[in-house]
């Protein structure tokens, strides 16, 4: 019987999952099928894909289905699906580990307790992210779980990129910059040195990670010096539907002028706004860019021009610029955002090829063989990253 290994990312309506062989420390070829249950809430889809792409599994749960049956019917399946096959771990991907974690750990009920403190710094991940690793612990007490921090990557960020000009007792109760999409930055690093070279992995680059959330990482050796996402995921990039950076007189004047509960203006500034609510059609990138509606354009011309002001300040946080690299759903896919960041960042000394951008597929180069600083586009594997870190820990108390 060989081992495999089970990674979770878990939100408020999918349970997202990927399965790893675990013979090895996991690289993409060990990849045995990943997919997820869908639409929790309403008709929930249950779909899972083989590595070549092949769909394994395709049913809708009944209406109604629970975040715990859901938990249920997906390690019910792994382990029918997967007779001889023993479910070594499960990874989950927790999106807020403050200052307690500098790395992944082992779940126990301590860790648990210490996650839920994190609740309230990003609604939108963590109580469900938390609640999947509970559910895991209480229908299978003995299968062992590791937690894998977004915040993580950015353990070790000068303590000034981490700073508000706040009275320093706020400060040191934690109320500071931790950063996220840590582990697709962790990917990336490592992917630099054989996409990019080994040069430019050891020089200033500013990794856009553009998804549904997004943000932007100053790398300095491949670690992190700066970054955009603050005390919560909010803070820095227009993203999907959250407003990224924003002067707090506004929810100020939410509070005492418009009479909005905090809980209202927590709905408003991670659910209605960001594209969703610039353009008051869609959260997604790609219904805006096929769109001629003026919102729709204004929606993406703001999202553009956010990505390029933050580039010039990340790039004044690293001394200069080497190389810019675009991820997530956006950088990866969408040639159009990237040439229109690349183009406001002429400035900077980016020589966009626009031929070889249109043509990418995959990883690779964007700009011209001379451009002062180059431009790359390099797919992101955050699960890969996970059941990587599952691995290790385990190898590591073997
Ligand atoms: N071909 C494409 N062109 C433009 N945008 C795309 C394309 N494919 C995906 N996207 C966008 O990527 C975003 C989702 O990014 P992704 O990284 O998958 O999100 P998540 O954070 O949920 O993992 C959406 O806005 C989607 O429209
Ligand atoms: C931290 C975060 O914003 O994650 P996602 O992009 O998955 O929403
Ligand atoms: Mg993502």
């Amino acid at each position: 019987m060989s081992d495999v290994l089970l990674v979770l990312n878990a939100g408020s309506s999918s349970i997202k999952f990927a399965l790893y062989e675990a013979h090895a420390e996991p690289t993409a070829e060990h990849l045995i099928c990943e997919g997820g249950i869908g639409s929790l809430g309403h008709r929930p889809h249950f779909k899972v894909v083989n590595s070549d792409g092949q769909t394994r599994h395709d049913v809708y749960l009944a209406e109604g289905t629970s975040h715990d049956d859901a938990m249920t019917a997906l390690i019910d399946w792994v382990e029918t699906a997967f007779p001889d096959q023993h479910l070594a771990a499960v990874g989950h991907r927790v999106v807020h580990g403050g200052s307690l974690f500098d790395g992944p750990v082992h779940v126990t009920p301590e860790v648990i307790a210490q996650l839920r403190g994190f609740d309230r710094l990003a609604p939108l991940h963590q109580p469900h992210n938390v609640a999947a690793i509970e559910v895991l612990a209480r229908l299978h007490p003995n299968l062992a779980q590791v937690a894998c921090f977004d915040t993580a990557f950015h353990h070790h960020l000068p303590e000034l990129a981490t700073a508000f000009a706040l009275p320093r007792c706020l400060t040191e109760q934690g109320v500071r910059r931790y950063g996220f999409h840590g582990l697709s930055y962790e990917y990336i690093a490592g992917r630099l040195p054989a996409v990019a070279g080994q040069a430019v992995a050891d020089g200033r680059v500013v990794v856009a990670h553009l998804g549904a959330g997004a943000s932007m990482c100053a790398m300095q050796r491949c670690r992190s010096v700066a970054t955009t996402m603050g005390f919560t995921a909010l803070d820095g990039l227009m993203m999907g539907s959250r407003c990224g950076e924003l002067d707090p007189g506004v929810v100020l004047y939410l509070l005492e002028e418009k009479g909005m509960a905090a809980r209202e203006i927590e709905d408003l500034l991670y659910r209605r706004s960001g594209l969703l609510g610039v353009s008051g059609i869609s959260d997604d990138m790609r219904t805006l860019l096929a769109s001629d509606d003026p919102r729709a354009c204004e929606a993406v011309e703001l999202f553009v021009y956010r990505v390029a002001r933050e580039l010039g300040s990340l790039a004044a946080s690293l001394g200069g610029l080497d190389a810019l690299v675009f991820t997530g759903g956006i950088g990866e896919h969408a040639a159009e955002i990237r040439r229109r960041v690349c183009e406001q960042a002429v400035w900077l000394g980016v020589a966009l090829d626009d031929e070889a951008n249109t043509r990418l597929s995959g990883a690779g180069r964007i700009t011209q063989p001379d451009s002062k600083v180059s431009a790359w586009a390099i797919p992101t594997d955050e699960d890969l990253m996970i059941a990587r870190h599952v691995w290790r820990l385990a190898d590591g108390g073997r």
